[in-house]
């Protein structure tokens, strides 16, 4: 019998744990302790609103594990944020840090708020009045944000001189991917992307195709999705579909995936917008009075596609780059791909997996494919903690190591025991945990070791 969907976000992340076990020697209270958090908080933020009205916004903050180092992960504004959802997160983080073997544990945060609903300056009063918060619960030494869904580097800006007023001090590696003059580091605005791209790029090497054959659809078209499809586009692969929230664009010959960007950061929507225009002003039919007929003709748009069908198109590689939850029980079965890179934290459930599977789809897991973020995250850390800055190749050529290091090391562990990606993910990432969790010395001894005479 097919498996059904889990109840709630966490509990079925979570139960990845026992699937991975199986593949190493990770003991059972080792796991239990991977169950629950160490420690969540929530928080109501008081922000006044341009119009003189008082709003609050609920807010979370979670740290999952600790063992490894600090707690690092990013945080979320967006309405559909839940503490399941953080906590999810959260353990996610712990997980994608052991894969690639950086010293953090995983912690996460997010907002219930729609930020496109906010002024500039209102955004600016969440910001600083979240982290006001939370500031007994971050710190450079126990947990460190940084940007996910709809927060940016002028966010991370904003809070990181929030918290150093509080503390009276300069403290910029409290948080990462802050803007480059506060002390972010360069290459961290593309590493995400980056880094789902070098997965991509193992993967050409192992399997020996030409990236002008390679048709890939991209759902979800904000950092981490733009970046990988213009790396991809640059190498001459065709990146056919592309969306944002209000829907998707799909073009057969590939789309000018540099110009998209270029409309999208002009505060175009992909969807809604461009491809679907009352009035035509590309130069092909130039028609003012009905709607656009040629928008194939232009290679920055396209026919429109809803996001559930981009998910479903027949193309080589499909890259989800949006949110969780995208790949489930429902449309499993009709997802053509036969392979998937995890650029989004959970696009697909455990009962989706399953289904995916028996069609023998390769799914490249977010845990190792959207890791290159976090580990840009620890490169701007240790920069901030040495005071010494990095160039852009130093950054990129070290991600590029380390990804591609933990890549191959993950598919051999695949291979050898004949499991999917993301349990030898799962089974890499526990293995690194475990011998924290041993070396701390907290499992059940039968003896103290102290001579009982
Ligand atoms: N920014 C980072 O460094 C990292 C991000 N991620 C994950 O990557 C995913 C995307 O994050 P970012 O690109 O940073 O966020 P972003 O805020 O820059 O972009 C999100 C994009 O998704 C689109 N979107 C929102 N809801 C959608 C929906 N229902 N269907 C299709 N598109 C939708 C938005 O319009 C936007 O284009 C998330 O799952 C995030 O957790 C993972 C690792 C690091
Ligand atoms: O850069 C970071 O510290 C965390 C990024 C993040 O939130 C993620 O990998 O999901």
């Amino acid at each position: 019998m097919a498996k059904q969907e889990v109840n709630g976000i966490f509990e079925d992340a979570i139960g990845r744990l026992d699937q991975a076990a199986e593949f190493t020697k990770i003991d059972k209270e080792a796991i239990e302790r991977l169950r629950h958090p160490k420690a969540v908080l929530q928080v109501s933020i008081p922000v006044r609103m341009d119009d003189g009205s008082l709003r609050i916004f609920q807010g979370f903050r979670v740290r999952h594990d600790d063992t490894r180092g600090p707690t690092k992960g990013g945080i979320r504004f967006h309405p559909g944020v839940s503490l399941d959802e953080v906590k999810a997160l959260a353990f996610w983080m712990t997980c994608k840090c052991a894969v690639v073997g950086i010293p953090f544990g995983g912690g996460k945060g997010g907002v219930i708020v729609d930020p496109k609903q906010l002024s500039r300056m209102e955004l600016e009063r969440l910001s600083r009045g979240f982290i006001g918060q939370v500031a007994d619960f971050v710190g450079p030494e126990t947990d460190i944000p940084a940007p996910d869904v709809y927060t940016n580097a002028m966010i991370m800006g904003w809070m990181m001189d929030e918290y150093s007023k509080i503390h009276r001090q300069r403290i910029p590696a409290v948080i990462t991917g802050k803007p480059i003059p506060l002390g972010g580091s360069l290459g961290r605005d593309d590493a995400t992307g980056r880094g789902a791209y070098y997965c991509i790029k193992e993967l050409e090497k192992l399997k020996d195709w030409q990236p002008t054959d390679i048709r890939v659809a991209v759902q979800g078209f904000g950092n981490a999705g733009q970046h990988v499809s213009r790396l991809l586009h640059a190498d001459g692969y065709r990146i056919v579909a592309i969306s944002d929230s209000r829907g998707g664009i799909y073009r057969a010959e590939g789309l000018d995936i540099p110009r998209a960007i270029k409309l999208k950061q002009e505060g175009q929507m992909i969807g809604g917008v461009y491809s679907e225009r009352s009035v035509c002003d590309c130069p092909v039919c130039g028609d003012a009075e009905s709607k656009c007929k040629c928008t194939t003709n232009d290679p920055a748009t396209g026919e429109s596609i809803s996001n559930a069908d981009l998910l479903e198109l027949g193309v080589d590689i499909l890259i989800p780059a949006a949110l969780e939850n995208q790949l489930t029980a429902d449309n499993a079965s009709r997802i053509k791909a036969p392979m998937i890179v995890e650029v989004a934290n959970g696009p697909t459930t455990s009962a989706a997996e399953e289904i995916l599977d028996k069609r023998n789809t390769f799914v490249v897991p977010d845990i190792l494919a959207n890791a290159g973020g976090v580990t840009v995250s620890y490169f701007e850390w240790a920069q901030n903690r040495a005071g010494y800055y990095w160039t852009q190749d130093e950054v990129q050529d070290r991600l590029q190591r380390i990804i591609a290091r933990e890549f191959n090391a993950i598919y051999e562990l695949m291979t050898n025991h004949a499991i999917n990606m993301r349990t030898a993910a799962y089974a890499q990432g526990l293995n690194r945990i475990s011998e924290a969790i041993e070396s701390q010395g907290t499992r059940q001894y039968f003896s103290n070791g102290i001579d009982s005479n």
